[in-house]
């Protein structure tokens, strides 16, 4: 058994403030998108890769990625993250599990895969998570209105895994009843589903600002991850 990856590409990367979609923006002379696929490829559990696009840019993500094998098809995004996901798991091969990860989340780590994978095949659905490191407040106008509890706070990345039949009827359900989510997890938890955390890394960001791209940058030397230009 092995398990199928969805890769929400087609965002227009807004709060970068570049003139194009961030997961096209170069890291070491290759694309994000590069890099993010090429954690999947090389997972000896993954055996197939689906991407949302956007109609306009189907044509650069194809000449990106025809070198990776596991790449089994593009499909037009939507106007929200959900809807591009959606669009894709309408459209994959029925498989026993599903990860769903972030186009703009290139540095997920082979073991993070492992135990989401494993994680997902027990308990059906799992997500890649931080602890909250900062003191976490509700804010009213500026104003304090209260501290929240920091034990139980945890900052949520994808990949998000689960069962295709549990994930699907959850895309299903959001879309019957017009709810609209910023993860997957929330889309099940809403059926009534436990989702089971793993515990990830901080290295796991999500490229989202401009200066997230000096961490990136940070995290690849770090890495020792060169590539030729
Ligand atoms: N309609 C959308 C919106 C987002 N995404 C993808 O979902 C991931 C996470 O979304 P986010 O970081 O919010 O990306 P953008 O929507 O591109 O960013 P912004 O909100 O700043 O425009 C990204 O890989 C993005 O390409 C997508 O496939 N379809
Ligand atoms: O809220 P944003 O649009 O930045 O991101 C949406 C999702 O990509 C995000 O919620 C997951 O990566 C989990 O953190």
């Amino acid at each position: 058994m092995m398990y199928t990856v969805i890769i929400p590409a087609a965002g227009q990367g807004k709060r970068m403030g570049s003139d194009k979609n961030k997961v096209l923006l170069e890291l070491k002379h290759r694309p994000v998108i590069f890099h993010t696929v090429s954690r999947f490829e090389q997972d000896t559990s993954c055996n197939a890769i689906y991407l949302a696009a956007r109609q306009e840019e189907l044509t650069e993500l194809t000449d990106i990625l025809q070198g990776f094998t596991k790449v089994k098809g593009l499909v037009i995004g939507g106007s929200e993250r959900q809807y591009s996901i959606h669009n894709v798991l309408k459209t994959i091969p029925p498989c026993a599990v599903v990860m769903v990860h972030d186009a703009a989340r290139p540095f997920v780590s082979h073991e993070t895969l492992t135990q989401l994978y494993d994680g997902a095949l027990a308990r059906k659905a799992v997500i890649a998570a931080v602890q909250v490191k900062d003191t976490i407040k509700v804010v009213n106008e500026l104003v304090i209105d209260h501290t929240l509890d920091r034990t139980t706070l945890w900052q949520v990345q994808t990949p998000q895994a689960f069962t295709y039949d549990l994930l699907l009827e959850a895309y299903n359900q959001a879309e019957r009843d017009g709810f609209l989510g910023t993860d997957d997890a929330s889309l099940v938890e809403r059926l009534g589903q436990p989702v089971s955390v793993v515990v990830s890394d901080y290295d796991n960001i999500k490229l989202t600002t401009p200066e997230d791209l000096y961490f990136a940058e940070a995290i690849m030397k770090k890495r020792g991850i060169e590539c030729s230009e």
